[in-house]
Formats: structure tokens, C-alpha cells, sequence
């Protein structure tokens, strides 16, 4: 820890010494706090970091640069899960379990953000949406991952595992620790799930002074997904892949109830084109849809992010009524180890900061905390996806959204995206998979519930089904259990279920 008096000469070169300022008002212990929480600032740095975000809050923000010299992915770059036959999603699929019983793929979530439109104060991960089981998404995810190491193994007669890299922030580590060791990491070693810290970087004002959001503290937020870079360096976490001997990387975000974690599809198109980044899409909803799009900025291909995109260039549509920029980035990303190890040593530092106008909580002069009504701060994020510039062969992959993409950012009461919608996405999904299995469904008084054939995402299906990740990941495997059956809604098919099903045979 360094002394007040370094650290007070250090915020007086960075043109901060008004951090100090209620510092006589502030007990020991508190001096001691807010000590520590300084010298873990990198001080050398906090200068341009100010100077940047002010800089960066006058510019306009409404219209970026990016936009102007943006161009689509022409679409043979785009693999394509609609378009491709059968043989080749065998080819891919077959080349993915390969990779992972061989121990080479990771998963890697990116779980250090805030969840603020949600309105939750715990990680979104430990959300449960209202599922049969009631199943939270970290649940629901690892689940995933025991049971993608099972369907390798089947095939492969190997014992993989498939390493859990969680990237957290201050806000998320210790309540996801702790949910992790309260479940017993759900069924999985513990030595196979890794969590790390991203960093923390200070709130500025619009002129370029950092933000107290009490006495002896400053407000800090997380520096972005795009922060998984540096805190693969600081933990060392590329060096704990590398033991392990994994080469490929799935990305993904937190929230997508949806998603197909360690794909092998996903991971065996990449792996035969000989990439070394890659990132899901799916058909773009609506022009105003709140995702990114993959595309070619001065001919680079990188995501363009929704609230840096202007409307005139998310509504262009071609001569057949298709949205130009309709490569909907669902943070579902590829990256081989060597790709992040160049890119946390050499590039990590150039990565774009992206500036966002927040409402942050201050004390004034006065000493009095204000909650302000409208933006007064600057928080500068990096994100994960801006490291596509810098690789050497880029493959996007566009798959179904109703079988891949629903994420969870808001409350329930918003139009989309909220714990309904992900909920009614997962069960028609598994409505779906029954009624293919071959099984019909009754209501609780036993009359026949006429099937429906097409059941969409944001639709209640015509019963309820959950079935559960440890029972089938993708689908597979449910006509021997479910063919010819006749459920009764709500139906759970767990592994209990499972067996008795089997038995009963
Ligand atoms: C920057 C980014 O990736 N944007 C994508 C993100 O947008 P969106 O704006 O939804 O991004 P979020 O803020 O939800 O963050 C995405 C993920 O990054 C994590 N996170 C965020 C901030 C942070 O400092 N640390 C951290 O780990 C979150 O916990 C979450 O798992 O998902 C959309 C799909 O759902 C995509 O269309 C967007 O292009």
C-alpha cells in the first residue's frame, strides 16, 4: 500500500487533489479504506484517463465515425447454420466433439457487468426466471458444461473436461463465489471452474474530474467486457489454459438463456476455416433491435454496437427488403489461445474506449451525496469485440434465434428481453424437441392439448415442458425417452424422470 503522502502527490500531478478533500473528516478506519482502494488505482495512468474521458464526453457521440465508413459481411463469409447442408453440420459438429475430448475447448463468461436494466443487485447470473425447476441461468449453464463433456466422452470414449473461465468484477465475484460454493458448483469440479477479476476504473466528470460518490470513495465501475484482456494478464489465466492444453475459446455473455455453450458446430466450423476469432450472428429482428452488427469499418471487420450505429444506417435495406446491416452480434464469441495471448500482449492497449454518459451519485463540495437527474458522468468501457481488427482470419457463423438467442436485460413489464421472454423461449424450445421426440401432451384434467406445430419464442406453448441440460443439450436422445408418450403439463424431465422413463421401458 502506498502512503498518503505518495498517493497524495500522485492525484496532485494527475490533477485530482480534490480526492482528498473531506480527508480530515474521514475516521481511521476509513482513511485506511480509502488508502487502500487508492493505491490500487493505477495512479500513472489516471491523467490521461481523465484527460481522455473529457475529451471524449465533447465529442458527438450520436453518430460515430465507425458508422460512416461502414460496409456489411458479404454473406460468403457468413457460414450459416440455415443455409448448410447436413453433411457439412455433421463435418463441423464431429470436428467440435473431437476438439473437446480432447480437452483443447474452454468456455469462457463474461459476468462482470452490473445488470442495471434488469434492477437487480446480485450477478444475472444467479437469476431464476421462473422455469419448472427453478433453475438460474449460472445453473442452467453449468449443466450445460457437464453434459457436453458426457456427449464427448460418449462419442470418444475419452474423460475431457471443459474448463469454466468466469470473468467477474468487484460487483459480481464474491456473491457468485459464494453461489457456486452454496451449490456445490452444480455436479462440477470446483478445480475446473476459474474465476478472475476484471479492473475497475474511475467515474469522471465532464471536465475531466474524477467522481467521489462518498467521502473516502470514489465511484469506480467495471472497464467494460473489452476488459477481459488485461485481466487475462493480471490473473494469469492465459498461462492456466495453456497447462491445461486448451487451444479454442467459446466467449459468451451472461444472460442468453439460450446459449450453446462449447457448440461443437460452432467451434468445428471455426477450427475447419482456420480461424482465429470468430463471433455467432443471427438475422437482425428490427432496425432498432438493441444488438450489435457484424460488419467491415474501413474494410476491418469489427461489431458496430447499436447505440453507436445511426438509425438512417440500422433501416438501409437491400433490393429484396433485407436489412443491409442484419449480422446481429449475440456476444457468442471464438478465439484460439494464441490469438488472445498476441492480443493481450501487444494489443490489449489499443483497444478503442467507448465512452458512456451515466447518472452517478456524487458528494458535492458541500460534503452533501446528490443523486443527480440527468447524465453528469463519463464512464469509459472497452468491449470484448473490438479485438476483431486485429485478427488474421475472421469467420462470423449466423445460426436460429429461436434456438440460440434470448437474452435477459430488463425487467419484467419491457416489451422484450425480460425474464417472461427468456422463460417462454427455453419452454418452446423444449416444446419443440418434445413434440419432434414424438411425444403429445394433456392439460392437468386430462383432456388432449391439440399440438402446435410452430411454437415460437415469444410465445406460451401449448404445455409446459422443461427438460433438463442433463438430460439432453441440444435435443438429442429424447425419442427413446419421450416417443410415443403422453405427458401431463407441467412436465419436467429431469434425470430422476429420466431413469424412470427408461426403466418403465
Ligand atoms: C459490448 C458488447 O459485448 N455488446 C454486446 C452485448 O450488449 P449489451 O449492451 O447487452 O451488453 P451487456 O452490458 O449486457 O454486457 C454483455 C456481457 O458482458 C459482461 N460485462 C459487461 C461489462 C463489464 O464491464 N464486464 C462484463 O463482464 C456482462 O456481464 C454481460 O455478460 O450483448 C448484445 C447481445 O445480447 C450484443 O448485441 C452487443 O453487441
Amino acid at each position: 500500500m502506498l502512503s498518503f503522502e505518495e498517493i497524495k502527490s500522485s492525484l496532485e500531478h494527475a490533477g485530482q487533489s480534490h480526492v482528498l478533500q473531506f480527508w480530515s473528516e474521514l475516521s481511521g478506519d476509513d482513511k485506511n479504506t480509502f488508502l487502500v482502494e487508492l493505491s490500487q488505482l493505477d495512479l500513472n495512468e489516471l491523467r490521461e484517463h481523465c484527460e481522455r474521458a473529457a475529451e471524449s464526453a465533447k465529442a458527438d457521440h450520436s453518430a460515430t465515425a465507425a458508422d460512416q465508413q461502414i460496409e456489411p459481411v458479404s454473406s460468403e463469409f457468413i457460414g450459416s447454420i440455415r443455409k448448410s447442408d447436413h453433411t457439412a453440420l455433421t463435418g463441423w459438429e464431429n470436428e467440435g466433439f473431437l476438439q473437446i475430448s480432447q480437452n483443447r475447448v474452454a468456455v469462457l463468461l463474461l459476468a462482470g457487468g452490473q445488470g442495471t436494466r434488469l434492477g437487480v443487485s446480485y450477478p444475472k447470473g444467479m437469476y431464476n426466471v421462473g422455469l419448472p425447476s427453478s433453475k438460474t441461468l449460472y445453473q442452467i449453464q453449468a449443466e450445460r458444461i457437464c453434459k457436453i463433456q458426457e456427449l464427448a466422452n460418449a462419442k470418444h470414449g475419452s474423460k475431457c473436461t471443459v474448463p469454466w473461465y468466469i470473468m467477474t468484477s468487484e460487483f459480481t465475484l464474491d456473491p457468485t463465489k459464494k453461489f457456486f460454493q452454496e451449490n456445490k458448483y452444480f455436479g462440477l469440479d470446483p478445480s475446473d471452474v476459474v474465476m478472475f477479476e476484471q479492473r475497475m476504473i474511475p467515474a469522471v466528470t465532464f471536465d475531466g474530474k474524477v467522481i467521489l460518490q462518498d467521502k473516502g470513495k470514489i465511484a469506480m465501475a467495471p472497464d467494460g467486457n473489452g476488459g477481459l484482456y488485461r485481466a487475462l494478464v493480471d490473473n494469469k489465466v492465459l498461462e492456466n489454459m495453456e497447462e491445461r492444453g486448451v487451444e479454442y475459446l467459446h466467449v459468451y455473455c451472461v444472460d442468453n438463456i439460450l446459449v450453446k455453450m462449447a457448440d461443437p458446430i460452432f467451434i468445428g466450423f471455426c477450427v475447419s476455416k482456420g480461424a482465429d476469432c470468430g463471433a455467432k450472428v443471427v438475422e437482425k429482428a428490427y432496425p432498432a433491435e438493441p444488438v450489435g452488427v457484424v460488419c467491415k469499418v474501413k474494410g476491418v471487420y469489427q461489431v458496430v454496437e447499436y447505440s453507436e450505429l445511426r438509425p438512417e444506417t440500422a433501416e438501409q435495406r437491400d433490393p429484396g427488403g433485407e436489412l443491409v446491416y442484419s449480422a446481429g452480434n449475440i456476444c457468442n464469441h471464438f478465439f484460439t489461445r494464441p490469438f488472445l495471448n498476441e492480443v493481450a500482449q501487444k494489443f490489449q492497449g489499443q483497444l478503442k474506449q467507448h465512452v458512456a454518459l451515466k447518472k452517478v451519485p456524487f458528494v458535492d463540495r458541500e460534503g452533501n451525496l446528490v443523486k443527480p437527474t440527468k447524465p453528469n458522468g463519463i464512464k469509459m468501457e472497452k468491449f470484448v469485440f473490438d479485438v476483431f481488427q486485429f485478427s488474421r482470419k475472421f469467420v462470423a457463423f449466423e445460426v436460429l434465434r429461436e434456438e440460440e438467442f434470448s437474452p435477459l436485460k430488463n425487467a419484467d413489464g419491457a416489451p422484450l428481453d425480460t425474464p417472461t421472454t427468456a422463460r417462454q423461449s427455453l419452454l418452446a424450445q423444449h416444446y419443440r424437441w418434445a413434440m419432434a421426440a414424438g411425444a403429445s401432451f394433456l392439460d392437468a384434467q386430462g383432456k388432449s392439448l391439440p399440438p402446435r406445430p410452430r411454437v415460437t419464442r415469444d410465445e406460451d406453448p401449448p404445455a409446459v415442458c422443461e427438460i433438463s441440460p442433463l438430460v439432453s443439450f441440444f435435443g438429442e436422445g429424447l425419442e427413446q425417452l419421450l416417443g410415443q408418450k403422453v405427458l401431463t403439463t407441467p412436465f419436467l424431465l429431469d434425470e430422476n424422470r429420466a431413469k424412470e422413463l427408461l426403466q418403465a421401458q
